[in-house]
């Protein structure tokens, strides 16, 4: 194996984390790696978090983020708060300032032990989601999948979180979609140029929604922390709901977003440590630690 790297298999209330700590290497994750870390069943996973040293004075770590495929995100709201249990573990620091490709982020843990992530301000311009078509207003768009004249999902609000985000609104239980087929389309409609993650939304009071989500680049997962924080604010933009949401997500846990009044999106919940081991961020190759949880 060559020069390895400390990884900790983790997940946010179900979403498959891998946060990997490259500091004091100048080298990255390839997506090579990625897809072969993703191949194997005891380290599957929807996002690796890649820990690297600062880039930018005031901030404590550059934080690369993948998808299963390889592809790179934007943002990952589960996975930052597995990076802050790591870190909080390791450093008894309670408070984070990181930056990603998108910026700088702040995040905190509580003495409960739950995170609030920041996760910066919504934009809603088409060409910031991006959208492949002029539309002035994105609480809605003209988009449908299934028969033309019965469409079975259809309308989304469109909405970045720093990534591309499609809500579509349905009344009926959203398990009863089928979007394990109609995910893959959506992610990669013409719409989308940089395709998006597609979510099923049902509001079922003004603080209280369930969601399924269809990531980009990994697929249905049992969370997405910013489809969760894009639902909530598409929703308020729309008096679905207010600005204070619990989200009950796939795996059955649930999220809390508060779309501030200052814009930002804080994003809270939990996090867990499932074991730890070294990996060759080339080539995916990885080792459990031998004091590692089975
Ligand atoms: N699981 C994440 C979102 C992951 C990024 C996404 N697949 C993308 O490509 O934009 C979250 O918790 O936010």
């Amino acid at each position: 194996m060559a020069s390895t790297a400390p990884f900790a298999k983790m997940n946010g209330i179900g979403n498959e984390i891998i946060v990997a700590d490259m500091r004091s290497r100048a080298d990255r994750v390839t997506a090579a790696a990625a897809i072969a870390l993703n191949a194997d069943a005891a380290t599957s996973f929807d996002q690796i978090m890649a820990i690297h040293d600062a880039r930018t004075p005031g901030t404590a770590f550059f934080i690369d983020i993948l998808n299963s495929d390889g592809t790179g995100a934007q943002a990952c709201g589960n996975g930052m708060r597995c990076v802050v249990q790591a870190l909080a573990a390791e450093t008894g620091q309670k408070t984070f300032t990181f930056e990603t490709v998108v910026g700088i982020l702040n995040a905190h843990e509580h003495a409960d032990g739950s995170i609030s992530v920041d996760m910066g301000t919504p934009r809603f311009g088409w060409q910031d989601i991006p959208l492949a078509e002029d539309f002035r207003d994105t609480r809605m768009i003209e988009l449908q999948i299934g028969p033309i004249d019965a469409p079975v999902l259809h309308s989304p609000s469109v909405v970045s979180m720093g990534n591309p985000h499609a809500i579509f609104w349905v009344d009926r239980d959203v398990w009863s979609y089928e979007l394990d087929r109609f995910g893959p389309l959506l992610e990669n409609h013409p719409m989308f140029p940089e395709r998006a993650n597609i979510t099923i939304a049902q509001v079922t009071s003004p603080e209280t929604m369930i969601i399924r989500t269809w990531e980009r680049g990994a697929g249905l997962t049992k969370a997405c922390g910013s489809a969760s924080c894009a639902a909530v604010v598409a929703a308020a933009r729309i008096n679905r709901t207010g600005r204070n949401v619990s989200l009950l997500t796939p795996g059955g846990g649930t999220l809390h977003v508060e779309w501030r009044a200052d814009d930002h999106v804080i994003l809270t919940g939990a996090a867990e440590w499932e074991f730890s081991g070294s990996f060759d961020p080339s080539t995916g190759t990885w080792a459990r630690d031998t004091e590692s949880a089975a």
